[in-house]
């Protein structure tokens, strides 16, 4: 098949930031990223965090308040949409449902004048490619939500963008096709060896695709890093709790996280542990999830969970109200810094500087 893909670019955002009144609180609030050539990026955060506004601005859609954003080490801030050398792909689609699949991966070329046989042969290429040739003369209500979302990609990849902008693009599909659609997504970026950036307010969707996820808080950049990275040493609070599967614990050297699957749990008078009681049992086959609350603790902060393995439970079942104690092994803590700072606020001391690995031994022991 003859459809030349782009190089990919490498993205970088310069203190960026949006306002979109005055007075109000900036959306988003001069961010520094870079996002490597042809890896696959995921911006994350709860609703609100402003990860659909940055990758607006990325694509030309949403105006920018201050700050630069460079294609390349081209600064692409003042480039019309079409100008910049990136496409997107949108959650519903948005697929014209008169014309056929054909059509609408060909549209932009009709648009830019190519003519019939040319945007026919490279449209119909590029559904080729993407499996959609056999149904290139359907229309979108005759294709399945799957196959809407192939020919919407082959849509965006028409205009032969160096970035693949995508905002929560699997989130119009069902549970079992969004799984299997997050596959052909993650497929097709190493295939095309494209950049990709893909907004979405999932964990599991983010740690199954990214090569780098942004987690993102209040418009601001709470960590950057690989799945691995952010979820086995999360930078704060925010994002332990975010990620989910992780216990916060204060401590006197301030709050650590420990992962669910790293807690020790043992029957109350069993040595050393914070005392807790089950609250909750849940079985999941393979795991047995224990809701907890620990005692003497503030009720805002005294939620903890423990996932224990099906097998260990069974050696050994709890049952709600049981009174336990709950260690871990000091090399499962993990300090927490403060998170991300407005800009305006002074500088705190980064999580990675800080030795608190005594405290945290005193504390458990
Ligand atoms: N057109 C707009 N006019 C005014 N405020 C806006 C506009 N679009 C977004 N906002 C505000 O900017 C902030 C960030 O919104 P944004 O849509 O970027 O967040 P998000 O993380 O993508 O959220 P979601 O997952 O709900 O889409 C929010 O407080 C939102 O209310």
């Amino acid at each position: 098949m003859d459809v030349a893909t782009p190089p990919p670019a490498a993205v970088e955002v310069i203190a960026l930031t949006k306002r979109y009144a005055a007075g109000t609180p900036a959306a988003v609030d001069q961010i520094d990223l870079r996002i490597a050539s042809g890896s696959y990026c995921c911006l994350l955060g709860p609703s609100g965090c402003g990860k659909s506004t940055t990758l607006r601005m990325i694509a030309g859609h949403e105006s920018v308040s201050t700050g630069d954003i460079l294609l390349d080490n081209r600064n692409i801030t003042d480039l019309p949409a079409a100008a910049r050398g990136t496409a997107m792909m949108f959650q519903s689609f948005a697929l014209f449902p008169h014309l056929s699949a054909l059509d609408n991966v060909a549209f932009s070329l009709k648009m830019k004048g190519v003519g019939k046989a040319e945007r026919q042969k490279r449209a119909g290429d590029l559904l080729e490619r993407v499996a959609m040739g056999h149904l290139a003369e359907r229309k979108p209500g005759e294709l399945s939500g799957g196959q809407q979302q192939r020919v919407a990609l082959a849509r965006a990849l028409i205009t032969e963008p160096r970035v693949l902008l995508l905002d929560e693009p699997l989130s119009a599909l069902d549970p079992f096709l969004r799984i299997q659609m997050r596959a052909e997504l993650r497929r097709w970026q190493k295939e095309l060896g494209l950049t990709f950036i893909h907004v979405t307010h999932s964990q599991e969707e983010a740690m199954a695709l990214a090569d780098t996820m942004v987690v993102m808080n209040h418009g601001l950049i709470e960590q950057v890093g690989s799945p691995h990275e952010v979820y086995n040493h999360p930078a704060s609070e925010f994002v332990a709790r975010f990620m989910g599967g992780h216990n916060v614990l204060d401590t006197p050297a301030g709050p650590i996280a420990v992962r669910n699957d790293h807690m020790q749990i043992a029957p109350d008078g069993a040595g050393p542990g914070l005392a807790a009681h089950v609250t909750d049992v849940e079985y999941q086959g393979t795991y047995v999830l224990l809701g907890l609350a620990l005692d003497g603790v503030a009720k805002a902060r005294q939620t903890v969970s423990v996932l224990l393995g099906e097998a260990a439970f069974l050696a050994r079942p709890y049952a709600s109200g049981d009174a336990v104690r709950l260690t871990w092994a000091e090399a499962d803590a993990r300090v927490l810094g403060p998170g991300a700072q407005r800009p305006a606020d002074p500088a705190t001391t980064a999580p990675a500087e800080r030795d608190d690995t005594a405290a945290i031994a005193a504390f458990v022991a």
